[in-house]
């Protein structure tokens, strides 16, 4: 008797780990441990995995944004300071060269606080372009890495992608580190100017040190929590994207004119996006008399320390170039409490970091304990055997198979024929190990599906899905996808070519197999869907011309012309013999051709055997063929 596993042992949806940003810091954790896990550093370690003297440079960056303003306005404040001695006793006087000095140092930092513009330009351009590539790299490595496509539709797992691609707050997480380096540096700065404070009175530097860390600490929660339900609001956001997207590209362009759906679509993007961003826009209204507290607290703390320096300077207990340097150092302080739109950007840019991590942790492992060790070459060489399959899609409120037995015999094709949803594509996806059954399972020549390895079988199984994909790459790249890169086998590809009916059509293109096939490039040509088709057909053909064991078709013909599916049905002995092949299709003139034929009605297969034979039984399928026959002969005669 097989195991039967049970439902929540096969393949599931991988669950990510619950997200670091929701982990809140217990008290007993380590504080080292809390600061490796900080999201800032998060991100500036993904920086320095993309390059280490990238990360030291903008390290160097942070300490000329923390040290050029002050210095600066300290040598600005002590040449002030020494004017009137200069003056007094003439340039080449002890207190005239103490002025040229202090003028010196204050244009050479003023000259480099000069670059500083253009050197954070070109330094941030090149931090996003190592970044962006680093987490599209990351990104494409998790998602592809399970084997299966269940994650794919899985709304936690796809709110985390567009999030982690920094779509759904519209922020780029790319920028995260050159915004932390600019930030740390302005706290930098702004710690540095309340040094300075100390040297003039100590308790004044350290009461505007606390003052600001303490105005700053209430913003950057607020800050955190309209983020937090801005993240929170994944779903309606992503939809409001994805709606965006249908009225700007160019795939439902067609579609969206004839039907008129412009304005629908962009009601339905704003509905969407107000109803994402209504919990965020509630929040800060609910924060408004918070935020007016801290902004009376800075007013406060700011008059007692221009207070102070006036009192002292009032009573003479400074001299003017003290006055002047601390007179600006105290704005300077501001800028270890000063919170700005870019902390707000920079909050978003970070919410993608935990849902990075959460991605690859829970996607990249979960590739691994599917994989069998059985090499799948050659196979299958006997049968590949459903027994009693059961399935359901997650989520869905019915199985799609119930106790489905069905052998697909090596070397033989067999049609699958049913119903609108009775689960023909379903039964392919199972077959390419894309899902796994809840029940039962899937043998080839014997061996179960999951003792195969899984990326391997997948390659023996060519596929011409009824959505196939076009890919906007060149016809032979169109074709030759399962060796992309790799060498091209030119006698199999004409063969595959001319056996599918793209030869003809791929020579007359401007660039015959080099031609781009999408308009969207120069040179580019799109294809009639018939056409794409063909080259779909030959895709699936050069695969098993490449040593593919089997091949599917799922309605090979439904965007063919006539003249082409007749030559297609002449073919369709020669495509399909000696392979195993699986056709899926609800014209009957091509299923008649199949070695035998499945019902699949109800979740199981009802009839099986040749058209001939499932004639003579008078059942369900002699029933479909008679009404499809009965139906063509009736449009011929109104011709
Ligand atoms: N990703 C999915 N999630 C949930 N349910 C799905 C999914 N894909 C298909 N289904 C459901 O599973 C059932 C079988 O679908 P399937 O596409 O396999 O049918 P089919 O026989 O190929 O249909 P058709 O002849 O229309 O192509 C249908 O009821 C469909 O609604």
């Amino acid at each position: 008797m097989p195991r039967v596993p049970d439902r929540a042992t096969v393949m599931p949806v991988p669950k990510p780990p619950p997200s670091t940003e929701s982990r809140r810091p217990s008290p007993l954790r380590h504080p080292l441990a809390a600061w490796r896990a900080s999201r800032r550093i998060r991100a500036l370690r993904l920086l320095a995995s993309v390059s280490p003297g990238l990360l030291i440079t903008v390290g160097a960056f942070v300490l000329a944004e923390a040290v050029l303003p002050n210095l600066t306005l300290i040598a600005m404040g002590h040449a002030t300071g020494r004017i009137p001695a200069a003056a007094r006793d003439g340039l080449s006087s002890a207190a005239g060269h103490a002025l040229l000095v202090a003028l010196a140092v204050a244009g050479v930092c003023y000259g480099l606080s000069l670059v500083r513009g253009p050197v954070e330009d070109a330094l941030s351009a090149t931090v996003r372009a190592r970044m962006v590539v680093t987490l599209q790299r990351r990104l494409v490595g998790a998602v592809s890495a399970p084997a299966g496509i269940a994650h794919l539709e899985d709304p936690a797992t796809l709110d985390r992608l567009a999030n982690a691609q920094g779509q759904l707050m519209n922020a780029a997480p790319a920028d995260a580190p050159m915004t932390i380096a600019s930030q740390l540096g302005g706290w930098l700065s702004g710690t540095m100017a309340c040094v300075v404070l100390c040297t003039f009175r100590w308790w004044l530097g350290l009461a505007m040190f606390a003052a600001w860390v303490a105005v700053r600490r209430p913003i950057g929660l607020l800050i955190r929590s309209r983020v937090g339900s801005f993240r929170a609001a994944g779903e309606p956001l992503r939809r409001a994207w994805y709606l965006f997207a249908l009225a700007t590209r160019p795939g439902a362009a067609k579609e969206a004119r004839v039907f008129g759906l412009g304005g629908w679509l962009a009601a339905q993007h704003r509905e969407h996006y107000v109803a994402g961003l209504t919990p965020t826009w509630q929040e800060i209204r609910r924060q408004g008399r918070r935020v007016a507290v801290v902004a009376i607290a800075v007013f406060g703390v700011f008059a007692l320390g221009a207070g102070t320096l006036g009192w002292t300077a009032y009573h003479r207990e400074v001299g003017l170039g003290t006055l002047a340097v601390m007179l600006t150092m105290l704005p300077s302080s501001m800028a270890v409490g000063s919170v700005s739109m870019t902390d707000f950007q920079l909050e978003m840019m970070l919410t993608a970091v935990p849902d990075l991590d959460a991605l690859t942790e829970s996607l990249v492992p979960a590739a691994e304990p599917a994989d069998g060790a059985v090499d799948p070459a050659g196979m299958p060489r006997r049968d590949v055997v459903f027994e009693d399959v059961g399935f359901r899609y997650p989520g869905g409120t019915a199985d799609v198979f119930d106790g489905l037995d069905l052998t697909l015999r090596a070397g033989e094709s067999t049609a699958l024929v049913g119903v609108n949803g009775a689960g023909k594509t379903t039964l392919v996806t199972l077959l390419a190990r894309l899902r796994d059954p809840d029940r039962g399972r899937i043998l080839v020549d014997g061996v179960p599906l999951a003792d195969l390895h899984t990326r391997d079988w997948q390659k023996q199984v060519a596929v011409v899905y009824q959505d196939y994909t076009r890919y906007p790459l060149t016809a032979r790249e169109n074709v030759v996808l399962d060796v992309l890169g790799g060498p091209v086998d030119e006698e199999a590809l004409r063969t595959a070519a001319e056996r599918s009916g793209a030869l003809d059509l791929v020579e007359g293109l401007p660039h015959g197999w080099d031609t781009v096939l999408s308009p969207q490039y120069t040179d580019g040509q799109d294809l009639s869907g018939g056409q794409w088709q063909r080259i779909a057909l030959a895709r699936a053909l050069y695969a098993i011309a490449r040593g593919a064991g089997v091949l599917v078709l799922d309605e090979p013909t439904a965007q063919l012309d006539v003249r082409a599916e007749a030559a297609f049905y002449e073919r369709f002995l020669e495509i399909t013999h000696g392979v195993t092949s699986v056709v899926i299709s609800h014209r009957f003139s091509t299923v008649r051709r199949a070695d035998r034929i499945a019902v699949l009605d109800g979740g199981r297969i009802t009839e099986l055997g040749s058209h001939a034979e499932l004639l003579a039984r008078e059942g369900t399928y002699a029933e479909m063929f008679h009404k499809q026959a009965a139906a063509f002969t009736e449009g011929r005669k109104k011709r």
